[in-house]
């Protein structure tokens, strides 16, 4: 489904290289997560990915288009999830919805009945009129998630998506995206909740510093180390030095 191959990027004006030769390959199907300490460049990996930066040298084929030359195809098949909340805050949620699925070429009932068929999975059907401004923290999380699912994406990529929700969100989520892949959608998905990525994820790939250190089946990999769980194998692997 996705591989990346030797991406090296340095920011402009940045001191330090944010990737250095990053290579990982994910096969379809799976929910991966991409995992790693603070800077250690996740979310420009995700990027990179979904053509918002380019890389100064490498290559990412996902679902076998390259990001270089074949971005509007990929656009077509990949739903990507920010960390930050996406969506107009003045706006309802159906609003938002409405205005995200026009511009993946969606229109009158169809779009309607999908964007209401989301809003009920996601528990936000009865706030639909509601101005996202006045949403909790939980209800954002759930709505952005949302705009990236209308056009049905092969490959979900969700960066963060459970970072700061409470409990009942987030079991929410989790279940949402275990159902999906159930579905035959593959998932990538950062988090540095480990127990909730160990529970979803069938593969995973951990960076720090730009590169890989540590790829595989979730549970082999934590035999592998002889480490009692995935928090265990992350602080094993990356160390327990606070990163800035
Ligand atoms: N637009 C930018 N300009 C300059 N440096 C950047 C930019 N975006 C990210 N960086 C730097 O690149 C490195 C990797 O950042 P990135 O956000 O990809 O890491 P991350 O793994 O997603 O971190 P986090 O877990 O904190 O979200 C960090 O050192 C960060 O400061």
């Amino acid at each position: 489904m996705l591989q990346i191959n030797n991406l090296h990027k340095t920011y402009k004006h940045a001191l330090e290289p944010s990737l250095q030769g990053l290579s990982i390959q994910f096969s379809t199907g799976i929910i991966a997560g991409l995992l790693g300490p603070n800077g250690a460049g996740k979310t420009t990996t995700i990027s990179i990915i979904c053509g918002l930066v380019a890389p100064d040298n490498g290559d990412v084929v996902v679902l076998g288009d390259n990001v270089r030359s074949e971005l509007d195809s990929i656009k077509r098949k990949v739903g990507v999830v920010p960390q930050s909340i996406a969506l107009y805050p003045q706006l309802s949620v159906f609003e938002n919805l409405q205005y995200v699925g026009k511009l993946y070429g969606l229109k009158g009932t169809e779009l309607k009945d999908k964007i209401y068929h989301y809003l009920r999975i996601f528990g936000l059907d009865n706030n639909a009129k509601k101005a996202i401004k006045h949403f909790s923290g939980g209800m954002k999380r759930r709505a952005n998630i949302i705009a990236a699912l209308l056009h049905e994406p092969v490959l979900l990529i969700l960066d963060e998506p459970t970072a700061g929700v409470d409990v009942q969100s987030r079991n929410m989520i989790m279940d949402f995206l275990k159902m999906y892949n159930g579905q035959g959608h593959s998932i990538i998905y950062t988090s540095h909740l480990l127990e909730e990525a160990q529970e979803l994820c069938d593969e995973v790939a951990i960076i720090d510093n730009g590169k890989l250190v540590a790829h595989g089946n979730t549970e082999d990999l934590i035999s592998s180390y002889h480490a009692n769980n995935l928090e265990d194998l992350f602080l094993k692997i990356t160390g327990t030095k606070v990163r800035d």
